[in-house]
Parts: C-alpha cells; sequence; structure tokens
C-alpha cells in the first residue's frame, strides 16, 4: 500500500459540489486528494483526469503552462457529465518540486526547452509516479476509466499499475502565446498527442 485514506468531506465548487478525499502517502507523509462527483463504485467507466499538481498553473493563473486550463475543464467536463473523478496528485513540476520548477524557468527564458531544462538540474524530464492512484482508485471502488489527457506516457504507467485504461479523452486546451513552445515540446520530445491547432480552430488532419 503506497497510500492510506484519511477522511472525505464535500467541496462545494463553482462546477458542482464534489465529495473530496484525503490520502497520505504512508512513506512520505504526502498528501494526495481526489474529487468524484456521482456514484463512481457502480462499475462503469468513470471519466477521470489524473492532474500533477501545478501551483503556477492551478492556483496563480500562469499562462507559461497549460495546468490551469486542463483542470478547470476536467472538472466542467465532469460536471456535465455529472458523475467522474480527478485526482489531484503531489507532483509538482513533474516530480522535482516548486523550487527546481522556477530553476527550470529560468533555463527556459535563457533558451533551453523544458527537457534539457530538468536535464541539466540533473533531474530525468519527468520522475512522476503513479502507484498512489491504484489504492486511490481501489478505496473509492473504481476500476475502469475514461482518462483525460494528451500524454501517452501517463496512459502506459497506468496500464502498468494494472489499471484499465478503457478510453483516452483528449484535454487540450489554453493554448497561447507564453506556453506554445511548451505545448510544442511536448508534443515533439515527451510525444503527447497534439494537433497543433488553435482551440477554436476546426480539428486538423495530422
Ligand atoms: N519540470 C517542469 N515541470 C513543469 C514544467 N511545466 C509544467 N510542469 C509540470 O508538469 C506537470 C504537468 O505535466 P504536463 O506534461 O503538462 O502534463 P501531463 O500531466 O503529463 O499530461 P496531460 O495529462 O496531458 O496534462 C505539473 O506537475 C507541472 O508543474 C516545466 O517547464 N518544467
Ligand atoms: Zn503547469
Amino acid at each position: 500500500m503506497v497510500v492510506r485514506f484519511i477522511e472525505s468531506c464535500r467541496l462545494p465548487t463553482p462546477f458542482g459540489v464534489f465529495d473530496m478525499h484525503g490520502f497520505e502517502e504512508i512513506s512520505t507523509g504526502q498528501e494526495h486528494i481526489a474529487l468524484s462527483l456521482g456514484d463512481v463504485a457502480d462499475g462503469e467507466p468513470v471519466l477521470a483526469r489524473t492532474h500533477s499538481e501545478c501551483l503556477t498553473g492551478d492556483a496563480l493563473y500562469s499562462m507559461r503552462c497549460d495546468c490551469g486550463y486542463q483542470l478547470e475543464e476536467a472538472l466542467r467536463s465532469i460536471a456535465i457529465e455529472g458523475r467522474g473523478l480527478l485526482l489531484y496528485l503531489r507532483q509538482e513540476g513533474r516530480g522535482i518540486g516548486l523550487l527546481n520548477k522556477i530553476r527550470a524557468y529560468n533555463l527556459q527564458d535563457q533558451g533551453a526547452d523544458t527537457v534539457e531544462a530538468n536535464e541539466r538540474l540533473g533531474f530525468a524530464a519527468d520522475l512522476r509516479d503513479y502507484s498512489m492512484c491504484l489504492d486511490m482508485l481501489s478505496h473509492l471502488g473504481i476500476a475502469k476509466l475514461r482518462l483525460m489527457t494528451n500524454n501517452p506516457r501517463k496512459v502506459d504507467a497506468l496500464r502498468e499499475l494494472g489499471i484499465e485504461v478503457v478510453e483516452r479523452v483528449p484535454l487540450q486546451v489554453g493554448r497561447n502565446p507564453h506556453n506554445e513552445t511548451y505545448l510544442d515540446t511536448k508534443r515533439s520530445r515527451m510525444g503527447h498527442w497534439f494537433t497543433t491547432h488553435q482551440d477554436d480552430d476546426p480539428p486538423l488532419e495530422d
């Protein structure tokens, strides 16, 4: 077991009234949360987002990345469906932490891309570990996900843990002049499934 369940409560949001479930990593004390809406334990696949913490994008409106836009869109999609799950994972900066992300951003302002910046700081491009998801999902009685992501490695990582990802739902929002190089790098160097069109354009053939 990687995390233990601690407590649940109601969480009213502009999108709907979610149930918030708190978990603690046994070895580190790191805290993670799940927001659920509706009956997610009925055995049917659950529309879900595993969202990696990005304080700057999620809470401070940063336009350097797409995280805040994706968080909002995921909650909105879950609310429209009336049922779904958001796992908010405390893996800031793809696992390098907030202060190292500031260092990485500074290197990117000097010309490095997001992968090179991590490597110059002595980190792999992506240090995230998703093992806590298995315990969180089994606590909530969820076996099958319709996962909102553009990241093929995230789908693979969850499947390797034994989580059934029955569908990948694209989550392509928030492209802007401040993050377009970053998004292009995610596509070219990290394999993300992105089309290059703007959000409002009709879909392009890839
Ligand atoms: N190290 C580093 N982390 C970043 C950078 N920009 C965003 N992040 C972090 O990246 C994580 C989000 O990862 P992304 O690759 O944007 O998205 P993803 O979760 O892998 O894929 P999606 O499911 O499609 O969103 C968050 O933890 C952010 O804090 C950056 O330039 N450097
Ligand atoms: Zn971000």
